[in-house]
């Protein structure tokens, strides 16, 4: 049989993944109907919305959606008709971290894959071609294959793919229209071979062929956790040094620099920070470190772990350091933390470390004053409220403020944080803020991004993570 000319997709999970991604897949393959279909009502109306007020902010993506939609891509809550219609289904859900039962902490929560792979065995009455978008173990098209199996109707078949998707937030179209890979992986048998062929040249549209990866199933399911890992782990290994710099007087953006020409190191990755957050590298790792205990290597799960609790220890030991900074007391005191998203060009806030820091604030009893120029003020509360349990909301708030300015955040403080590497905090008139700040005034710099000694010169005392004291 030869390979099924792809017309119609489903893309199943209208999140960060599933809408940029099948978005971008629309744009570029105009002969192709896109339908992106999700259970949230509420998300499907705003990518549907009049006036393009879509459910997520990454730049360019707006644009996308006005070119393709309503031409051949297609937002709906209508996940049977979607389903049955297409002859390739993204299963792009949410694979959170299990937060009890087996494997609580650490483990994928696999129900929300297993629960649109029941879907589609139930009402799909035609052969497709089923590809795990979602990040998931190792090993999880197998048992979508027995569960698509198991319940299909006669004469429906089902070829399993993985496509693990490597986009950042913030980045998400650039790197969806020139990703350094597009990774497909398939069962080396003629029809697992044949439908991996199916699924390439769709991204063949846009995508050169030598970028487009073809490898067996687990290798690419596997492949996905491992660049996670990796990526991760070099950030945990430059916030390692930060903290030698630190001790030592060091720079570590210096560092980062003398290592990164090592064209075997490369540059990329090396900003120390506050640590990392976002709704992946922790949930991947702990991912990785579940599978390696299942498989009764504890060494290989300890080495993994590390990543993780090195990047605890840099978001505590940052929150420990502008405590001690002011004289090892901060009750009372008014904190501005500037940046609430979890980097820079999105209003993702997952596992952001601006919460953990806030968290410990407020255990300090500080007045915490918050800016961030795309995070809505309901996700703020909400994250706080998840982050400080058994604190009713209403007593948060006497202790936290949302501000609509970086001025108005550090109004009265004494001092300001810089949580996340917003370009605007560049470009803040950093005399204005010193004004309004009660003195002496303190700039903690989390995200290497300001310039110290200009900061010294308006009157700041200023901390830069990575630097020793001036
Ligand atoms: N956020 C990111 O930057 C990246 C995420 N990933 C992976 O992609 C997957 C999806 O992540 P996000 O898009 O961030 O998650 P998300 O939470 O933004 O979106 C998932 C969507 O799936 C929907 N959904 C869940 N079950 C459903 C069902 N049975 N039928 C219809 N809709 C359903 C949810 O309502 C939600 O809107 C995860 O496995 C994640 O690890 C991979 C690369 C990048
Ligand atoms: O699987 C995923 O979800 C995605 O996870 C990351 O993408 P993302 O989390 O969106 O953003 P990153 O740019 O990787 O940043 C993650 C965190 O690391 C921090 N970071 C990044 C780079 C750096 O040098 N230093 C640093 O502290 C960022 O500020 C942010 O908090 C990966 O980069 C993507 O390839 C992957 O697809």
């Amino acid at each position: 049989m030869a390979p099924v000319k792809v017309q119609k997709i489903c893309c199943i999970g209208a999140g960060y993944v599933g809408g940029p991604t099948c978005a971008v897949i629309a744009l570029n393959c105009p002969d192709i109907q896109v339908t992106i279909v999700d259970l949230n009502q509420a998300r499907i109306d705003a990518w549907n919305s009049k006036d393009f007020k879509l459910p997520i902010y990454e730049p360019g993506l707006e644009d996308v959606v006005r070119k393709a939609r309503g031409r051949n891509l297609f937002f709906s809550t209508d996940v049977d008709k979607a389903i049955n219609e297409a002859d390739l289904i993204f299963v792009s859900v949410n694979t959170p971290t299990k937060k009890s039962g087996v494997g609580a902490g650490f483990a994928a929560d696999l129900n929300y894959v297993e629960l649109a792979t029941r879907r589609i065995a139930s009402v799909a009455t035609s052969s497709k071609i089923v590809v795990e978008k979602s990040t998931v173990p190792c090993r999880t098209a197998e048992s979508m294959r027995t569960i698509l199996e198991a319940n299909s109707k006669p004469n429906c078949h089902f070829d399993i793919l993985s496509n693990p998707e490597f986009l950042a937030e913030g980045t998400a179209i650039n790197d969806l229209l020139k990703p350094d890979r597009v990774l497909i992986g398939s069962l080396q048998t003629p029809e697992g071979i044949d439908a991996c062929t199916a699924l390439a040249d769709v991204y063949a549209n846009w995508v050169p062929k030598e970028r487009i990866l073809t490898v067996g199933l687990w290798s690419s399911e596997l492949s996905k956790l491992a660049a996670n890992a990796m990526l991760a782990q070099r950030i945990s290994s430059i916030n390692a040094l930060s903290a030698i710099c630190e001790a030592t007087g060091a720079n570590i953006d210096e560092v980062a620099n003398a290592i990164g020409f090592d064209s075997r190191i490369g540059p990329k990755f090396l900003k120390a920070s506050v640590g990392f957050g976002g709704s992946c590298f922790q949930k991947d790792i702990l991912n990785l470190v579940y599978l390696s205990e299942s498989l009764h290597l504890p060494e290989v799960a300890a080495y993994w772990r590390q990543v993780v609790d090195m990047n605890e220890y840099q978001k505590r030991r940052f929150a420990k350091t502008v405590v001690d900074t002011l004289f090892k007391t901060i009750t009372g005191k008014r904190i501005a933390v500037l940046g609430f998203a979890f980097k820079a060009d999105t209003g993702d806030t997952r596992e952001s470390a601006a919460i953990t820091l806030i968290k410990d604030f407020v255990a300090e009893k500080a007045l915490v004053q918050i800016y961030d120029p795309k995070v809505e003020h309901e996700q703020i509360w909400l994250d706080l409220a998840e982050a400080i349990p058994g604190t009713p909301i209403e007593a948060i708030k006497k202790q936290v403020t949302i501000c609509a300015s970086p001025v108005e955040a550090a109004s009265k403080a004494e001092a300001v944080v810089i949580a996340t590497e917003w370009k605007e905090f560049k470009e803040i008139k950093w005399e204005d803020i010193y004004a309004t700040m009660d003195k002496p005034a303190f700039v903690f710099d989390g995200r290497l991004l300001l310039d110290a000694e200009k900061l010294r010169k308006i009157g700041f005392h200023v901390t830069t993570i990575g630097r020793g004291a001036a």
